[in-house]
């Protein structure tokens, strides 16, 4: 197998968030093998650095000698470099390579990472293919304040003309607002990124991973613009899953795109083993309401961003003319049918809901539900207020909210005008789904 190499040289961080092991990581994310060159061991947590032991300019020369010298390296993305010295050995060994500087002035905890940050400008800016500050970073860099849009266009020009770096990356993350806004400019146009903003307190290494990122795809032979486009779209999902293991500011989780999109194959092969169960199990026709079933399941729920993360089969389970069970179609991830949604709007109450079926209703059927030892509850959709399609799921679940503090996995109607009646109940697994479906069968004898 062949993989192309990236190579990232910068601080060990002994928690793992951020520097070397998050910059492998990344690149190790998108398919690119990561090799690492150490400037610094820090002794850090999600707390804060409390030491910095750097490494002598010369053992830096041999790391990259030794990596130089054997691996056809595409890309560099450097992180933190402590002094003179060792930007000078980085400038003279890699100046021939593409590099994606992170020019991280200060860690989150406010320790200095670049010791010198002239000696920074001058011999290791200069050399950047690519450079990625955020807002406080370029304010160092373009001596401009930076309090909006605007002010990030100046810096990224002045950043661009001051030091002839071809692509520079303002992040917008530390502006006001509900969007963050990064601004890009390559000395002859702008491009404006933006995105809505994410709630999140885990962010620590954010910077390295975006840049490594961007080392990696460039490695893989994107330009800078495809790059960049790219791993924007990937920090996303590194930030939303932002790591809680620490007492303070957790990590981003650059696997994260790599773990759901694993998850969606399982999601995807479950289905079609439960696809596989209704068409095989005698008397299942009798489960299905006269608007038929369908069934939502969805990736580990606290990986559920929206309909997204969730599937459901195109084409329905079908009860036929015949009786036979027929599920025609294959499932689709983001389709927005009811189950979908109704799933969507129980785990963002919090519940860990994996999967969810809506069934026929039949009083039989609630009290066998009862009798396996579910939670049950009765909604009265005559109480719903007059709104749009669309709108049904997320009313059922705030009702049933606001009137028990929590979801239980049964709730089932009696139906309104126009309105069939219906049990909707959801389940942590499909292996669970399938169990309970086969007992409501063993137990009903209509
Ligand atoms: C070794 C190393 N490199 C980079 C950072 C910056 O990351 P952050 O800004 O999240 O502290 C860090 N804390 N440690």
């Amino acid at each position: 197998m062949k993989k192309k190499v990236s190579m990232a040289v910068g601080g060990f961080d002994t928690g793992g968030g951020a520097g070397i092991e998050s910059d492998i990581k990344a690149m190790e994310s998108v398919g690119v093998h990561g090799v690492g060159a150490i400037t610094a061991i820090t002794s850090q947590n999600t707390l804060g650095i409390r030491e910095i032991l750097p490494v002598s300019p010369k053992f830096l020369a041999s790391q990259l000698s030794a990596i130089l010298e054997d691996f056809d390296v595409r890309t560099v993305k450097t992180g933190m470099i402590l002094d003179a010295d060792q930007m000078k050995v980085v400038s003279d060994l890699l100046y021939h390579k593409p590099m994606v500087v992170d020019p991280v002035i200060y860690a989150k905890d406010g320790t200095k990472l670049i010791g010198d940050l002239d000696a920074f400008k001058s011999i290791l800016l200069t050399k950047a293919r690519v450079v990625t500050p955020n807002v406080p970073e370029a304010e160092a860099l373009s001596g401009e304040k930076i309090r909006s849009v605007e002010d990030s266009r100046r810096a990224a020009k002045k950043i661009h003309e001051t030091y002839s770096v071809p692509l520079v990356v303002v992040k917008g993350g530390h502006l006001q607002g509900e969007e963050v806004v990064d601004v890009v400019y390559d000395g002859s146009s702008y491009l404006v990124l933006k995105f809505p903003r994410i709630e999140q307190r885990h962010t620590h290494g954010t910077g390295s991973v975006f840049a490594s990122l961007m080392a990696a795809l460039m490695a893989k032979g994107l330009d800078e613009y495809r790059a960049l486009e790219r791993a924007s779209s990937l920090i996303k999902d590194a930030i939303y899953s932002g790591l809680e293991i620490g007492k303070g500011v957790g990590p981003v989780d650059p696997m994260a795109r790599l773990e759901i999109e694993a998850m969606k194959y399982r999601v995807f092969e479950e289905m079609r083993e439960f696809a596989d169960f209704v068409e095989r199990r005698e008397n299942f026709h009798r489960l299905i309401p006269e608007v038929q079933s369908n069934l939502a399941h969805g990736v580990t729920p606290n990986y559920v961003r929206g309909l997204q993360d969730i599937a459901t089969f195109r084409g329905r389970i079908i009860k036929r003319w015949d009786g036979r069970v027929v599920v025609g179609l294959p499932p689709v991830f983001g389709y927005p049918t009811h189950t979908a949604r109704l799933l969507l709007s129980i785990i963002q109450k919090g519940e860990t809901a994996d999967t969810l079926m809506n069934i026929r209703y039949d009083s039989t059927l609630v009290g066998i539900f009862r009798k396996i030892g579910y939670d049950v509850v009765e909604v009265d959709r005559t109480k719903e207020p007059p709104h749009g399609e669309g709108k049904t799921m997320g009313w059922l679940v705030e009702y049933v909210y606001s009137e028990y503090g929590r979801i239980p996995n049964v709730i089932y109607d009696r139906g309104a005008v126009g309105k069939e009646a219906m049990i909707r109940f959801w389940t942590s697994s499909i292996q669970e789904m399938m169990d309970s479906l086969d007992s409501l069968l063993k137990e009903w004898k209509p």
